[in-house]
């Protein structure tokens, strides 16, 4: 899949393994991984959907993803380098992570700028120094960015909008997107989505997009990795999914597998929620067993494996490897916060 201007794989995740450290830098001592097991290959023009449950671990490894959490170096390539320990690679903006939840600050070549200041569009975003004019004009034009905007009075949309322009000024080769798009209206969406499935398909970028919205998504991914709990499902180009799905119609007890994907007919979203259900009702099924065997209902934090220290990891606090700066002093997943 996708336009192999490269022989080497544009991200490599291969046996990941990663748990948050505590205070000391450790993490809990006997405690569970968050990500265990977790593999996955991409190419040059793949556009991978990560889809998965709150809490699944989904902005976890695109943190990880984006270098601002140490893993071994083996674990995840990106452009055939390891992200926490190549400094270059979101320096040069090969790489760029575009984060979910509402910041006030963008970082951009290295420095913090408060995005609800009193400045307008135009200074934000044109002072950005050597990026291809041609490239900003049409980010301008995608986003629908007025560059007279004075950023302490425009709408949140209006706000992401630049936001968003600011993250995608430099061609990326490899974008982490995890749903930034809660705050846009559909037409400014549907724009967005087609600029970025342009640009793998023209440029041969590869973009990771985790997401709950799946509207306008149909037509969008290359692939589709579901994770839950921390493991990787499946992971598996579009065609494949649409070919399980038809196929489950037809023949409804096909495997365990297929039982996944049953939606009546393919639609991404039906799928995706057949998945989540399947995974909320093995959840039930769980908790049930456990209170039998007169076990806590949900599992404690350091049941599992015994030493999660080897894994670890350690934590990059402070690094600025984000395009969109923002470092999160909670431990809920990011769509269960509430937004400051
Ligand atoms: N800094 C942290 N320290 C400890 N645990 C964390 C931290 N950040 C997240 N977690 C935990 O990691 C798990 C996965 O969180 P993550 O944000 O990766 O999930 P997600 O799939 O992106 O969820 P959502 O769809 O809600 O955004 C959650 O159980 C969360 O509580």
């Amino acid at each position: 899949m996708g336009v192999k201007l490269n022989s080497e794989p544009s991200i490599e995740i291969s046996g990941l393994k990663f748990n948050y450290p505590e205070i000391n830098g450790h993490p809990p001592p006997g405690s569970k991984p968050l990500i265990e097991d977790f593999s996955l290959t991409l190419n040059a023009g793949d556009r991978c959907l990560l889809v998965g449950s709150n809490g699944a671990g989904k902005t976890t490894i695109l943190k990880i993803l984006g270098g601002k959490h140490m893993v071994e170096p083996h674990m995840v390539r990106v452009l055939g380098r390891s992200a926490f320990h190549d400094t270059t690679l979101t320096g040069s903006g090969d790489l760029s992570y575009l984060g979910g939840e509402w910041r006030r600050d963008v970082a951009f070549a290295g420095f913090d700028v408060p995005i609800q200041m009193d400045v307008s569009a135009d200074k934000f975003i044109n002072g950005v120094a050597g990026i291809d004019p041609q490239r900003r004009s049409e980010l301008i034009k995608v986003l629908n960015i007025d560059l007279s905007w004075r950023l302490h009075k425009v709408s949140d949309g209006q706000r992401r909008r630049v936001q968003i322009c600011m993250g995608l000024l430099k061609p990326y080769k490899v974008l982490l997107l995890d749903e930034i798009t809660v705050d846009l209206d559909v037409l400014a969406r549907a724009d967005l989505l087609k600029f970025l499935k342009k640009e793998c398909e023209e440029r041969g970028a590869t973009i990771i997009y985790a997401t709950h919205i799946f509207d306008g998504l149909e037509d969008w991914p290359s692939h589709i990795a579901y994770v839950a709990n921390g493991k990787l499902q499946l992971a598996m180009p579009m065609e494949k999914v649409r070919e399980i799905s038809k196929l489950s119609l037809m023949v409804s007890q096909i495997f365990f597998f297929c039982n996944r994907m049953i939606g009546f007919g393919f639609g991404l979203q039906r799928t995706v929620k057949s998945w989540l259900r399947n995974e909320r009702e093995d959840e039930r099924k769980r908790r049930k067993e456990r209170k039998v065997k007169g076990l806590p209902e949900f599992e404690q934090p350091n049941e599992g494996s015994n030493d999660v220290r080897s894994v670890n990891n350690g934590w990059a606090a402070g690094r600025l490897n984000s395009t969109i700066a923002g470092e999160e002093n909670f431990i809920f997943s990011s769509n269960r916060v509430l937004r400051q």
